[in-house]
């Protein structure tokens, strides 16, 4: 049988500085599945920026183990295999001195190393993801003199330059617009239908019902992990009691944004 592409055993992360100590998450176990999209979403503060850095390897693990591809992350080294959008980009790149195609290719050199230099191949692999996050138009210009979700469409396709087979996401569509966020969405589509694994920090509930095919509802402990249709049939009571206040669950056409 295939390994999962994720699993995480009993994982549990505290903060924890001189004044006090945070919980950030308890006893998560969870197994994600290679061509699975998953929508990894919880109120401010349940923890999912920590188990997302925790499974980049940003953060050291303190309880339990994470196995990627069958492989303990303590041993894991195939990091090209794993693309990553933070929610930070955008900050990143200002008064960044470097072209659009100059940030996009730096995403190759985890797999190429520093120093070597482009060539044709990664010139095709750069026309692809720019055509396909549709900002062809912007590939000469600085990065600095974009719009917020234009540089964010950048940093998405700085992560798929090397065609990841792991996709994770943390909230990538803050500040891009209804018609971008559509044309995203179908960008992670059609990533899915390449058996690309997706794992997507969201806030915007109506996202995760219409395109994740499975949601982990996460509040330090994970209070749920099924297919979107459970998650739907969740009801408001319980979803309520995820994130300690009234919610309703509304499927959306990208022009609205729910839960917070
Ligand atoms: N560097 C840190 N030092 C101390 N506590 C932290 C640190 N980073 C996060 N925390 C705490 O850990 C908990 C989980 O934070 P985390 O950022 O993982 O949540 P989140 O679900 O990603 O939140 P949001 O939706 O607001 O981005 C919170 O209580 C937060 O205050």
């Amino acid at each position: 049988m295939e390994h999962p592409i994720f699993e995480l055993k009993n994982i549990s992360y505290e903060y924890k500085d001189k004044m006090e100590t945070t919980q950030a998450l308890k006893d998560i176990n969870l197994k994600v599945h290679k061509g699975d999209f998953v929508a990894l979403v919880g109120p401010n503060g349940s923890g999912k920026t920590t188990l997302i850095k925790l499974i980049l390897g940003v953060l050291k693990l303190q309880t339990g183990e994470i196995y990627i591809n069958g492989k303990s992350l303590r041993h894991f080294q195939a990091w090209q295999e794993v693309g990553y959008v933070s929610q930070k980009s955008n900050s990143f790149a200002k008064g960044f001195p470097a072209t659009v195609s100059e940030v996009i290719l730096s995403g190759l050199t985890k797999s190429k190393g520093l120093f070597n230099r482009f060539k044709k191949a990664d010139y095709d692999k750069l026309d692809e993801v720019l055509a396909l996050l549709n900002i062809v138009e912007l590939k000469n210009k600085n990065i600095s003199q974009l719009s917020g979700g234009q540089t964010q469409r950048v940093f998405i396709a700085r992560a798929l330059i090397n065609r990841p087979s792991i996709l994770v996401l943390d909230e990538p569509t803050v500040g891009i617009d209804a018609k971008h966020v559509k044309e995203f969405y179908d960008v992670l589509l059609r990533l899915k239908e390449q058996a690309v694994t997706i794992l997507l920090v969201t806030h915007d509930i109506g996202v995760v019902v219409d395109h994740a095919n499975e949601v982990a509802c996460l509040n330090e402990h994970l209070h749920f992990h099924g297919s979107n249709h459970e998650f739907k049939n969740l009801g408001e009571a319980e979803l309520s009691k995820i994130y300690g206040f009234p919610l309703q669950l509304v499927s959306h056409d990208h022009e609205r944004s729910c839960c917070e």
